[in-house]
């Protein structure tokens, strides 16, 4: 479980976070959603430490993460898997070496039990015997299940993962988003998603933090934010006239 509590982040004079507090579960997807500008990605760095709040604090299963110094965050961060926006794969590196990279930098295995790791993220994410591809000879959704690899490959206590679906048409979307909803569910992780997909939030929403100019407006399921008569957050969730018209019928 990681818990925010009271956020507060500016930039000069703009003030980004406006002391957000909120928990985020293990072994259930929690979205952080929210127009562009709204601090999405801001908060999603305050939480991995790229990013210092300017006050406030973010606590890993109880372990104050802000106070830390490099040395003593470097532990947290061995448990923290990232999907970067864009997948972020090394491109003169195969697909197994990119898997292999956070095992390379954080553990003293073996060559021959890290391949093993990278076969197995790799078999979970349907891509068994993509080895020694490049990431140019990759589809976009092939590229993310690559990168959901290589942030499994630690075996990760915390998931997060930065606007999983950008970039992909919306049958490769969902089965990203399956994929991040099954590894959740199956290694129990706390797993956060920075999203602006409308199918992702009413797919796999677990819970929602809706941010709205740099504060919490709403937080509540998929199964709740059809029946809310927030207009901010109606105007962002139900946006398109079909989404209003499938809003009408829940
Ligand atoms: N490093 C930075 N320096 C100065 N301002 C920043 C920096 N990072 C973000 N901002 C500002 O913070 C605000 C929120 O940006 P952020 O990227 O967190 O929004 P977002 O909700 O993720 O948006 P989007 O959905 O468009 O990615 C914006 O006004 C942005 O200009």
């Amino acid at each position: 479980m990681i818990e925010i509590r009271d956020i507060n982040k500016s930039f000069d004079e703009n003030q980004v976070l406006k002391g957000i507090s909120s928990k985020f579960e293990s072994g259930v997807t929690n979205l952080i959603i929210g127009g562009s500008g709204s601090g999405k990605t801001t908060l999603l760095k305050c939480m991995v430490g790229l990013h210092q709040p300017d006050s406030g604090s973010v606590l890993y299963d109880d372990r104050d993460f802000t106070p830390m110094d490099f040395q003593e965050r470097i532990e947290i961060r061995k448990e923290i898997g990232m999907l970067f926006q864009g997948s972020a794969l090394f491109d003169s590196l195969t697909v197994e070496e990119n898997i292999m990279f956070p095992l390379n930098m954080f553990t003293q295995q073996t060559h021959a039990e890290k391949l093993d790791r990278v076969n197995f993220c790799l078999e979970r994410v349907n891509l068994e015997g993509k080895n020694k591809l490049f990431p140019a000879e990759l589809s976009g959704g092939m590229k993310k299940r690559v990168g959901i690899a290589r942030a499994i490959a630690m075996n990760p206590k915390y998931l997060f993962c930065d606007e999983p679906n950008s970039g992909l048409d919306p049958k490769t979307s969902i089965v990203i988003d399956e994929l991040i909803k099954e590894i959740t569910e199956e290694y129990n992780t706390t797993t956060i998603v920075v999203t602006h997909d409308m199918n992702s939030v009413m797919g796999i929403g677990d819970y929602i933090l809706f941010l709205y100019e740099g504060k919490k407006f709403w937080e509540g399921s998929n199964k709740e934010i059809a029946h809310t008569d927030i207009q901010e957050l109606n105007d962002f969730v139900f946006a398109s006239r079909f989404m209003k018209a499938a809003k009408a019928k829940f």
